[in-house]
């Protein structure tokens, strides 16, 4: 008698789960519990059908943990990638900072002079750029930018 979930739920658990460290029911690589108590750190029952988690095992879960690749190789490509995605956010970061202090300056200005702060007209300058260049998401990019910008005089 058949006790496990259909093959299409397992599927989706799997994905639901492959990616999120200690979720429940993740009991190791391709390995699912879905009933009864989970086994983790504690020493427990050898079995026939489960075996203990070997050393290999153990990486390979921590390797899924961390990257969510399957097989070392694919680990190691993007955990160099993410080094560069993280190299990338920080000069990002500082160019946004750096695009603050100098709309600052622009404000500054124009409100000494007796200005107002903002310029809607150059705003839609600003919007129709990023939006050139990356679509309707710019948009949303660009409103965010112009938000961080506003308003720091
Ligand atoms: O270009 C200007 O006039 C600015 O004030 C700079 C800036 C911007 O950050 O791009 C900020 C506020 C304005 O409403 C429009 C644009």
């Amino acid at each position: 008698m058949a006790t496990g979930p259909p093959a299409a739920m397992v599927v989706l658990l799997e994905q639901l789960t492959s990616d999120f460290p200690g979720a429940p029911g993740r009991q190791g690589p391709g390995r699912l519990c879905f009933s009864g108590p989970c086994r983790s750190g504690a020493p427990s029952e050898p079995s026939d059908e489960e075996p203990d988690m070997t050393a290999t095992a153990a990486t390979e879960q921590s390797t899924t943990e961390r990257t969510g690749a399957r097989t070392e190789d694919a680990a190691g490509v993007i955990t160099g990638a993410r080094e560069r995605i993280d190299a990338l956010d920080d000069r990002i970061i500082g160019l946004v900072q750096e695009r603050m202090a100098v709309s600052a300056v622009i404000q500054e200005a124009r409100i000494s002079s007796g200005g107002s702060r903002m310029n809607l007209s150059r705003e839609m300058e600003v919007l129709a750029h990023y939006r050139e260049a990356l679509g309707k998401p710019g948009t949303s990019l660009a409103m965010t930018l112009l938000e961080l910008c506003r308003g720091r005089v």
